[in-house]
């Protein structure tokens, strides 16, 4: 029976490390995804696409600054939402095309989401999420002391500037991406964790400077529409124990119990694996299914046959 799935991509997805940003690289790679994502719709499967934006955002944030004295520089929340418009426009006509191919005629569609955060989240006071392009140490520091970035190493692949990633704490307009996808639609949502917004005393909103983790937002955004999976999509086939050593194990299936024991032995890095297995777990603990897998493979780790599956 058909389910319905929220799917996570990974920023790979959309742009690889060493990549030039061109608005051509990324649509192929954009491209190639919905390939994958538009298998799984024609295998009967209701989908909703969350996406990273951690490159696209930092490059939109340094346009900004680079031309300040040009035209006026949008806050780094302006640029969370520019890039959700430019990721979904590519999305959105990338899993229309490869429906089309497929003779299938599912409606598709965007929604610019805005993810609320607390003002005091302690990641405003020591920033986290790694954006733009990597740079090597010298680099880094160089550009840290000349604009005031903070840099930080990302796991294990460069440098990047680094900046607030507060924890999501809900998904604003979930229940209409939930009633949409209820009614077949194919949406686009919460694209680079959602807009971060925070509730002022009066109850109104207001956006904040941030970028929040895709993964951790993914989670919320399934558990708040219900879904049945969550699908967290990135460059590796499976999660493993050890891994990059020459005894390293690929872990199919997975109990909580197991995972947690994993987590405790300091498994997973803290800036790739660690937030995904956080929340293939937390959907786990709802009672849903959570895989982590390989993008080529996920169509086939949805019918159970690939990836790393955690089980309730
Ligand atoms: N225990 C592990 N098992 C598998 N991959 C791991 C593990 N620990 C760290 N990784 C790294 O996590 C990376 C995926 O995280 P990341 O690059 O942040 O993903 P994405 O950009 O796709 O969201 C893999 O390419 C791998 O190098
Ligand atoms: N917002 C976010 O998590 O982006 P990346 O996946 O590109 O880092």
């Amino acid at each position: 029976m058909g389910e319905r799935v929220v799917i996570a991509l990974g920023g790979n997805a959309i742009l690889q490390p060493g990549q030039e940003a061109t608005y051509e690289i990324q649509l192929e790679n954009v491209r190639k995804s919905a390939e994958v994502i538009a298998r799984i719709i024609n295998n009967g499967h209701t989908v909703v696409v969350t996406h990273g934006n951690g490159p696209q955002v930092g490059n939109i944030l340094r346009q900004n600054e680079e031309a300040k004295h040009v035209v006026p520089a949008m806050p780094l929340d302006v640029c969370s939402a520019e890039s959700q418009g430019f990721i979904g426009y590519m999305m959105e006509q990338s899993l229309r095309n490869e429906l089309l191919k497929l003779n299938n005629q599912a409606p598709v569609a965007v929604t610019l989401t805005q993810t609320e955060v607390s003002a005091d989240d302690p990641d405003f006071q020591d920033p986290s999420k790694p954006i733009g392009v990597f740079y090597s140490e010298e680099e880094a520091n160089k550009l840290a002391e000349e604009k005031g970035w903070i840099v930080k190493e990302d796991a294990g692949r460069g440098y990047r500037r680094v900046v607030a990633s507060p924890e999501p704490k809900s998904i604003l307009g979930s229940k209409v991406i939930q009633q949409l996808s209820e009614a077949g639609t194919i949406i686009v949502a919460g694209g680079g964790g959602g807009v971060p917004v925070v509730k002022q005393a009066d109850g109104t909103y207001k956006g904040i400077e941030a970028v929040i983790d895709k993964d951790r937002s993914g989670f919320k955004l399934a558990e708040e529409i219900k879904a049945d999976t969550f699908m967290i999509l990135t460059d590796v086939e499976n999660v493993y124990v050890n891994y990059g050593k020459p005894d390293q194990k690929a872990l199919t299936e997975i109990s909580l119990e197991e995972a947690q024991g994993y987590v405790d032995e300091g498994q997973f890095s803290a800036g790739s694996m660690g937030p995904k297995m956080e929340a293939a777990m937390n959907f786990a603990r709802t009672g849903g299914r959570a895989i982590i897998c390989s993008l080529d493979k996920a169509d086939l780790a949805m019918e159970g046959k690939s990836g790393t599956h955690i089980v309730g």
